[in-house]
């Protein structure tokens, strides 16, 4: 009997943290329409004229300082991990694959293997808990691009978002549990930030997202597929099991790229108030991120780490991200049988 494909498919990470390899994987993410949603002309002007030129050298000296020498970039690392628990799992009635969407293994050699073997469905499982076109969309696009090809298209689906999986969540609030939350004198939830364009283009009543007093701070029909309502509501949902209580957290954007406006408020400002407000010791979870990877171990841990002290503050602690937790595979075997 023909086997059922999954594809696990995260954001894609250098090949190796020499400045060659950052620029090349720079350009291929930086490039994409839906991560620079700007005209092409202007993109390719901005992209390959000034920010990788200047951002590749010093992005990989970032990369150099998490990089392994055993399992090279974390981010790789964990999702081979989470892609050889989830094939343990799920057994021999599924072939699953695991993709990055910039660099390698591509998608192209992923869905390659699937379709060698014949498989009969397919199930793309993008590793993003909340949506936004420029990381879920920009997966789902570039597998509808490569299908199209094909002669034979078997049965393909997509994991939009799970932003709200309660494994996923309680893998989270049990990561926060580990570090006594409320020893702490407050919580971030700090997810990647959006440039708020493309919060707003997402809008189709195009008078709700930030046009609107607090307009992404609950979940609704206006706003189910909104980025920044989804975060909101994971924050929400690990808080509530963590007993955090509304007062205790923060929920905050990181990883502005350019100069214009993202998605507020910035995490480096909350914790600029938090330092002058006196708070000493801060507890981060970053729960768009499925896997520990440069944005958490070496942003959080060091950048936000260091300007905290800067200012005052004593500790900023990382709460780990899911990686191959146990139940975090549970919540992924779910999706990929449901
Ligand atoms: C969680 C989902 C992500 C969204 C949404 C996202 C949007 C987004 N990112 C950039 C620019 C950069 N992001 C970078 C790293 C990075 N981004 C994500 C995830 C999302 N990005 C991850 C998991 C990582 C870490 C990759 C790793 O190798 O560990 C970087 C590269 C690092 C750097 O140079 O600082 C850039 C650049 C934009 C512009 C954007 C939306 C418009
Ligand atoms: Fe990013
Ligand atoms: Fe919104």
């Amino acid at each position: 009997m023909s086997k059922k494909g999954i594809l696990l498919v995260n954001l894609g990470t250098p090949d190796s943290p020499s400045t060659a390899d950052v620029r090349k994987y720079l350009n291929e993410f930086l490039m994409d329409g839906r991560v620079i949603d700007i005209n092409p002309v202007l993109r390719t002007m901005l992209v390959q004229g000034i920010i990788v030129p200047f951002r590749a050298p010093k992005s990989a000296k970032l990369y150099r300082e998490i990089w392994s020498d055993e399992t090279g970039s974390p981010l790789l690392h964990y999702s081979k991990l989470q892609h050889a628990a989830l094939a343990n799992r799920l057994g021999e009635e599924y072939q699953v694959e695991l993709a990055m969407r910039y660099q390698s293994p591509s998608i192209e050699s992923a869905l390659a293997r699937l379709k060698a073997n014949l498989v009969s469905d397919i199930k793309v499982i993008p590793m993003f808990p909340q949506y936004a076109s420029a990381s879920t969309g920009s997966v789902q696009e570039k597998v509808m691009d490569l299908v199209k090809t094909w002669q034979t298209i078997p049965n393909i689906s997509f994991v939009n978002s799970f932003h709200d999986d309660d494994l996923m969540i309680q893998t989270f609030a049990d990561n926060a549990q580990k570090h006594q939350p409320a020893t702490y004198d407050h919580v971030l939830f700090s997810f990647h930030g959006l440039p708020q364009r493309q919060l707003m283009k997402c809008d189709h009543t195009h008078s709700y997202c930030l046009k609107v007093d607090g307009c992404c701070e609950t979940l609704n029909d206006t706003n189910k597929f909104c980025y920044s309502a989804q975060s909101y509501d994971t924050a929400r949902l690990i808080a509530q099991k963590s007993g955090i209580s509304k007062d205790q957290y923060t929920v905050c954007f990181q990883s502005r790229l350019g100069n214009d406006p993202w998605v507020q408020p910035y995490t480096s400002k909350v914790i600029e108030e938090l330092a002058h407000q006196g708070k000493k010791r801060l507890l981060v979870l970053c729960p768009a991120f499925v896997a520990d990877c440069l944005e958490t171990v070496y942003e959080v841990t060091k950048e936000y780490g260091d300007e905290f002290k800067a200012l005052g503050g004593e500790h900023v602690q990382l709460v780990q991200s899911l990686n191959d937790a146990p139940m975090f595979i549970d919540a992924l075997e779910r999706l990929a049988r449901g």
